[in-house]
């Protein structure tokens, strides 16, 4: 496993101390002891929160995952990336336990989730792809209706909920219905919803989509504290430049299989260096974009009767 920890992650005031405690103790014997000092005892490395082993998944015919491995340490956020179908949303439903039928092993805080207990979901938090939200609750009704889910007296989470919808500067939609919110605002709730439990492993599955520039920047700053503080983020999206600051591990999936997993710098290295998203392509085989592009415009510029012309074309081939 790959523990080397990345520099120049963008965030201003944060050291994200994202890495297993593998990389802390490297650091640390390989500092001179000051005379009359003695070596700190040694640490145990942490225990991962999330531990995947040869998962493999088939909807009918289509095999999606063909034996994954992953870990992921408290105080990690892990970039999940891959091309559109490639299972990343799969993954995180099942490491979930929102999707049954699997071959393999998955363990979300020292737990086999297919031994039937649920207690360790109270510790876990999620935001979808698609917000399943209930549009006819008030984002209080509904934020406080989720914090009660995950234990919290109702009274805390009615608090909570008010200061966190206000910090995401929705406070006047507070006891407005959901269905009067657009598209970021509803992230926003989702996001409060996800975490307003306190939760130690938290599921974001493009937890950004639809969010302004000044609360993506808002999310990123979160996102970089919950780990301060122990959390392991499992962090899915196509932003590859937001993946590429905050990620203390980038996670490719490709094919069904895990392509890449490290820090940004081992994929520079692995990769001859650039962007995330210029990794990506080369990574996933993608050189065709001015190619498809090309036709797509094509198509979109035919009139009927190039259309017509076409399928008879078609038609009368033998
Ligand atoms: N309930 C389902 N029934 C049948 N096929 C499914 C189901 N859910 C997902 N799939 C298929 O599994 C594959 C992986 O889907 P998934 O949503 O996990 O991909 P993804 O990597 O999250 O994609 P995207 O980047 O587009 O969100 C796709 O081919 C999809 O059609």
């Amino acid at each position: 496993m790959l523990n080397e920890r990345k520099g120049g992650n963008g965030l201003s005031s944060f050291d994200i101390s994202r890495t297993p405690p593998l990389s802390v103790q490297d650091g640390r014997s390989s500092r001179p002891l000051p005379p009359g000092e003695s070596a700190p005892p040694p640490q145990e490395p942490a225990q991962p929160v999330i531990r995947v082993r040869g998962l493999r998944k088939s909807y009918g015919a289509k095999q999606v995952l063909k034996g994954i491995d992953l870990e992921a340490y408290p105080g990690q956020i892990i970039g999940y990336i891959g091309p559109n179908g490639a299972g990343k949303s799969t993954t995180q439903k099942l490491m979930l336990g929102l999707e049954q039928g699997y071959d393999g092993y998955i363990e979300v805080l020292g737990h086999d989730i297919s031994d039937g207990s649920s207690e360790y979901k109270a510790r876990i938090g999620y935001v979808p792809e698609t917000a399943e939200i209930y549009d006819m609750l008030t984002a209080r009704e509904y934020l406080a209706f989720s914090g009660q889910l995950y234990g919290l007296p109702r009274e805390a989470a009615e608090r909570k909920a008010e200061r966190l919808l206000a910090l995401f500067g929705l406070e006047e939609m507070v006891d407005r219905r959901i269905d009067a919110f657009s598209k970021g605002m509803r992230q926003k709730v989702m996001l409060s919803a996800a975490v307003l439990h306190d939760p130690d492993v938290l599921f974001l599955d493009e937890p950004l989509s639809g969010l302004d520039a000044g609360s993506v920047a808002v999310v990123k700053e979160i996102l970089a504290r919950l780990a301060a503080r122990g959390k392991a983020i499992f962090y899915s999206s196509h932003i590859m430049d937001v993946v590429e600051k905050i990620s203390s591990r980038i996670v490719l999936l490709h094919d069904g299989k895990v392509a890449a997993d490290g820090s940004f710098a081992e994929l520079q290295a692995r990769s001859e260096g650039g962007s995330l998203e210029r990794i990506f392509t080369r990574m996933t085989g993608f050189h065709e974009q001015e190619a498809i592009a090309e036709r797509f415009c094509g198509t979109v510029a035919m009139t009927p009767e190039q259309l017509a012309e076409e399928a008879s074309g078609e038609n009368e081939r033998p």
